[in-house]
């Protein structure tokens, strides 16, 4: 099977956490040239082949809002912790709107290349304050981006707003507010991300009301990390109504029951989930095994390219190996996402018109 030409959904794609290696690389050359950076290259700070990204933060954990991060440090040998890549890493490389628009743009051309027809994207509204950009306009910088690549690809992109698990309450009303202000430019919904072991969720209670009450589609990373997941916080994050949920890993029974009653949208992360050694096991040991019989629908989605190194057909091609999936099976696999996009019905007509049937 083709499964580059296989068209394909993609719901959770973080976007800093989708800029390719190459791409990175582009910038800091850019930037180096001009003096404008003392990080090292992102070639030998994330080599080739490397995607063993570990979860677990807790000798480098970075509180505090965004506005807040420690300046990014001078690193001089690789650094397999996930969170801090971003935070120490990535954020200060692309650190104004020349950057912002790059990747951007990177991604989304790596996403149609290789056979996305429909993409949520996710990211975290960061103000640069080097640039005098406020989060409203890193948003609009991104949608701007995205509108102009939905003019002249099959690809079709929206936005989805991510609330960072270290925000504060005031911090996830914000985002709830640009969702608001964004929706009739392509924002769809808004996300609870960032470190499974930070924060304590039920703050955010007002902020996922106010979302529901305004109609803006939740989507919410749960159940990520054994050592934090606790069933209060499963339960919060429940009643908070989501629409779809992430990775959706260490579950107790009696919630992994509730989830199928309501018959959830799962965002599924393979390749993401075994480098990062979120799951016990390999491939063949992932949760989609158990999920897939279910009746919820699953959309497999990649998590973070850049760092994980595996694309959305690369995925599909994983699965169909290790679940010994047959063309017909994986092409109800990628039509089933079709029901659990955050986009319009018109934009569901246009997938299932496109989506293989066999
Ligand atoms: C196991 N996977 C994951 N779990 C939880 N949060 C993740 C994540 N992968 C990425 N992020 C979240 O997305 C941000 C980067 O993209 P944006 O700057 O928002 O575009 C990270 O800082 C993290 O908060």
């Amino acid at each position: 099977m083709d499964f580059k030409a296989l068209p394909k959904i993609e719901l959770h794609a973080h976007l800093s956490g989708s800029i390719s290696r190459q791409c990175l690389h582009e910038i800091w050359v850019l930037k180096k040239e001009r003096g404008e950076t003392e990080l090292e290259d992102p070639l030998i700070e994330m080599p080739e082949g490397k995607h063993d990204y570990d979860l677990d933060t807790s000798e480098n954990r970075v509180t505090g809002p965004y506005e807040s991060f420690p300046k990014p440090k001078l690193t001089t040998t690789p650094s397999s912790s996930f969170f801090p890549l971003f935070s120490r890493y990535i954020y200060g490389l692309c650190n104004d709107r020349a950057s912002l628009v790059y990747t951007t743009n990177s991604v989304l051309s790596d996403f149609a290349a290789d056979g996305v027809v429909y993409l949520e994207l996710r990211t975290t509204p960061r103000a640069i304050a080097s640039e005098g950009m406020r989060k409203d306009d890193y948003v609009q910088t991104v949608l701007d981006c995205i509108s102009t690549s939905n003019k002249s690809s099959t690809l079709k992109t929206n936005l989805i707003l991510s609330i960072d698990r270290r925000n504060d309450l005031p911090t996830a009303m914000q985002v709830v507010e640009l969702a608001t202000k964004y929706r009739n430019q392509g924002v769809v919904g808004i996300d609870l991300c960032g470190d499974p072991a930070a924060g304590d969720v039920s703050l955010f209670r007002p902020a996922f009301e106010e979302a529901k009450k305004r109609g803006i589609k939740i989507t919410i990373h749960f159940a990520e990390a054994p050592n934090t997941t606790t069933p209060n916080e499963l339960t919060n994050l429940l009643e908070y109504q989501p629409d779809r949920i992430g990775h959706v890993i260490n579950v107790p029974d009696d919630v992994k029951q509730e989830i199928v009653r309501r018959k959830l949208g799962l965002e599924l992360c393979l390749s993401c989930n075994v480098h990062a050694k979120m799951i016990t096991g390999t491939y063949s040991d992932h949760h989609f095994g158990w999920w897939r019989e279910t009746g919820c629908p699953i959309a497999l989605s990649t998590d973070d390219v850049g760092v994980f190194g595996s694309t959305l057909s690369n995925e599909y091609r994983l699965i169909a190996e290790h679940f010994d999936l047959n063309r017909k099976e994986i092409c109800d696999l990628a039509r089933g996402a079709v029901e659990v996009i955050f986009g319009v019905e018109e934009e569901k007509e246009r997938l299932r018109s496109m989506m293989w049937r066999e």
